[in-house]
């Protein structure tokens, strides 16, 4: 049986608390109970909270109810409308009791009346940083590839409908790259599946660490195959961090002896979109391209 447990209490100290309130008593007091325990940060404001959560995401927050501005209860909606931070557990702490039922209404996972008793705040943050963290294992099991240990195609799916909500949303651009291991069967054939297994973890890793944004993305695709998530990026954009892909895997000079090169590259197809449409047609979209670019001699990034 799995144990859930592994790895939650190293996890623990490092896990961010967000603190809404617009009164500086209770903020003071809140941070006193956690400081020491977790990473506290605060807005002073409804406002403030949605701002720093969409560059930041904590792990928990602690939400006062009333407020000038966006209240608790509206800030609470707004969190849980968007897909990026509707699994973000909250704790609503306020002084009226008659907001109970609208607090679990809009998706508040606790309640906790003031005044507050700190060992009841202290508990209660832990039991639900705990739930959070295990299930974000649970999820990394389920929707994790365990050869490589980047997203599995399953998770890229959603992902893929998250970002285009986000795009949608802030109008912005966002950028698709598929990337395919050039002649993967002739090297498995020459090299054997073993050599050729290590190979996608290096090609997975160094596509990994040529993103350079928290919020681009790569996923295993398919066997070979690999697609990456650039949201907030334009085709210029998109062909930098897709050449640079190309590149770094290049530089990794992994001898591959049937490849026209001598040694193991990868093809590449990138396409950009704005707003909503199907995953389908934005994968087709990226595979023509990539199809072109191994109609063309493979090596190639095509957009
Ligand atoms: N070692 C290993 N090989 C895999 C894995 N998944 C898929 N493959 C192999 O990847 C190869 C893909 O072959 P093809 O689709 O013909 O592509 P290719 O040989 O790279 O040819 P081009 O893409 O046209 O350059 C197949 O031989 C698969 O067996 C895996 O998890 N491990």
């Amino acid at each position: 049986m799995v144990n859930f447990e592994y790895g939650i209490a190293e996890q623990l100290p490092n896990a961010k608390v967000l603190i809404v309130d617009d009164q500086l008593l209770n903020i003071t007091l809140l941070q006193k109970i956690l400081a020491g325990h977790y990473q506290t940060s605060v807005a002073h404001s409804g406002e403030d909270a949605l701002k720093m959560i969409e560059e930041s995401a904590p792990d928990i927050i602690l939400l006062d109810i009333e407020m000038a501005g966006i209240n608790g209860i509206e800030t609470c909606r707004v969190l849980k409308s968007r897909p990026e931070t509707k699994n973000i557990p909250i704790i609503f702490i306020t002084s009226f009791g008659q907001h109970e039922d609208l607090c679990w209404q809009v998706g508040g996972v606790d309640f906790i009346s003031k005044p507050i008793n700190p060992k009841t705040v202290f508990n209660r943050v832990t039991a639900q940083l705990t739930l959070k963290f295990q299930r974000d294992k649970l999820l990394e099991l389920v929707f994790l590839d365990g050869l490589t240990d980047v997203y599995n195609r399953r998770y890229f799916d959603s992902h893929l409908t998250k970002t285009q909500l986000r795009a949608k949303r802030e109008q912005g651009d966002y950028a698709l790259v598929i990337i395919d291991i050039d002649f993967f069967k002739q090297f498995n054939d020459i090299y054997g599946h073993i050599e050729g297994d290590k190979v996608l973890q290096q090609v997975a890793h160094t596509i990994k660490t040529t993103l350079l944004r928290p919020c681009d993305f790569v996923a295993r695709y398919g066997g070979e195959e690999f697609a990456v998530i650039l949201p907030d990026t334009d085709l210029r954009g998109g062909a930098l961090v897709a050449e640079n892909i190309l590149n770094n895997i290049a530089k990794l000079k992994i001898s591959h002896n049937y490849s026209i090169y001598q040694y193991l590259t990868v093809s590449a197809g990138l396409a950009t979109f704005k707003g909503l449409s199907a995953n389908e047609s934005i994968i087709k979209s990226a595979d023509e391209k990539l199809y072109v670019s191994k109609q063309q001699g493979r090596n190639k990034l095509t957009f």
